[in-house]
């Protein structure tokens, strides 16, 4: 005898002949138009979870403070959605100097620059991705050309640099993204010959971009933007630019954005991973502390995310020294860099770029 047991509300198992099991349904948002008119924007920042030395620590506190206002305006104006929200954000950290990403990014043992970026929308679960470019400023916007206007997710090297030119981006010279910083890094991490295994610390350099955003009608997005680790050899590509593991944004849930050791990152999957509780039932900050606890226990990682559920429920939290971070919503702009940071300001007097 065969038993047939339906579950409710799964549209895999409902009865064939509801109009609401057609497939050009399914991507739609699970609430109703009016429960999604009740949330209140937000957009959640990182940049990176890192040891922070203590003349950085202003800067890269105004920096994220900086892409959460930015962000928040975009979220503020008319058509603005969260995925142009999390890009615009990103952006404006990958031409601030003091992040690894874009502008100032970390470089390889060979002195190169090679940057890996991850743009991914929650409605229709669309990614874009970039690894190992070099030509381009700002890889977010690459990254989403990619997921706008290709068939792919993930591109690399000099195709994606072909790309990029067949989309009209503007092409930049390598060098032109090296700064000051980047070489005295890479030399003093030479010098210890630490580099990436030693990225497995609670205390190594991380300090990647990243944004999540949720928008009124309850889309979500998540971008993340980076240079590596410092001293990494030419061709290693880690978490950032990979799907559930710098990132991920599905609408049913919430969105994630990563940051820390990519080669622990990418075993444990954690933004997907993360994700995973939330449908379990975990709030965005009980997963963020659940998801990286499992990383440092499972495979001895360290690192940091920023989380966003579909209702806008905020999740923030690192396990290595500091990691810069902002969020606003409303006027009021919350951040902090240090483990119980919890500092606000209001926000609508600064948005001003660079
Ligand atoms: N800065 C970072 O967060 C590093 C990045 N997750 C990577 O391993 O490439």
């Amino acid at each position: 005898m065969s038993v047939s047991v339906r579950l409710r509300n799964s549209p895999i198992n409902s009865p064939k002949s509801s109009p609401c099991t057609s497939p050009r349904f399914l991507h739609k948002h699970p609430r109703s138009p009016a429960a999604r008119r009740s949330i209140m924007p937000v957009v959640v920042i990182h940049g990176g979870a890192a040891v922070v030395s203590p003349d950085k620590v202003q800067l890269k506190l105004e920096g994220v403070k900086r892409a959460a206002n930015i962000g928040y305006e975009v979220l503020q104006s008319s058509n603005g959605t969260a995925l142009d929200a999390v890009e615009a954000a990103v952006k404006v950290m990958e031409d601030d100097p003091v992040f690894n990403a874009g502008f100032g990014a970390s470089l390889t043992l060979t002195e190169k620059i090679e940057l890996d970026a991850l743009i991914m929308e929650g409605t229709r679960m669309k990614a874009g991705a970039v690894a190992g470019v070099s030509k381009v400023a700002n890889p977010v916007t690459l990254s989403r050309h990619i997921m706008e206007k290709s068939e792919h997710v993930l591109m690399i090297g000099d195709g994606a640099h072909k790309f990029a030119d067949e989309v009209g981006m503007p092409a930049t010279k390598p060098e032109a993204l090296v700064t000051e910083y980047a070489c005295e890094r890479l030399n003093y991490f030479k010098s210890f010959m630490t580099a990436v295994n030693s990225g497995m610390g609670k205390s190594s350099d991380h300090d990647t971009v990243g944004a999540v955003a949720v928008d009124s009608a309850g889309h979500v997005a998540c971008a993340t933007s980076t240079g590596g680790i410092t001293a990494k050899q030419e061709g290693r590509v880690g978490d950032s630019p990979c799907v559930g593991s710098g990132g991920f944004a599905d609408d049913f849930i919430g969105a994630v954005s990563t940051t820390g050791h990519g080669e622990a990152i990418m075993r444990v999957c954690l933004a997907r991973h993360i994700t995973g509780l939330m449908q379990q039932g975990m709030k965005a900050q009980e997963a963020a502390v659940a998801g990286l606890e499992y990383m440092k226990n499972r495979v001895q990682g360290y690192g940091g995310v920023v989380v966003v559920s579909n209702k806008g429920d905020i999740g923030v939290h690192f396990t290595t020294e500091c990691m810069a971070w902002a969020y606003r919503k409303g006027s009021v702009v919350h951040y902090g860099i240090q483990p119980d940071d919890d500092l606000t300001e209001d926000g609508s007097s600064d948005s001003s770029p660079l």
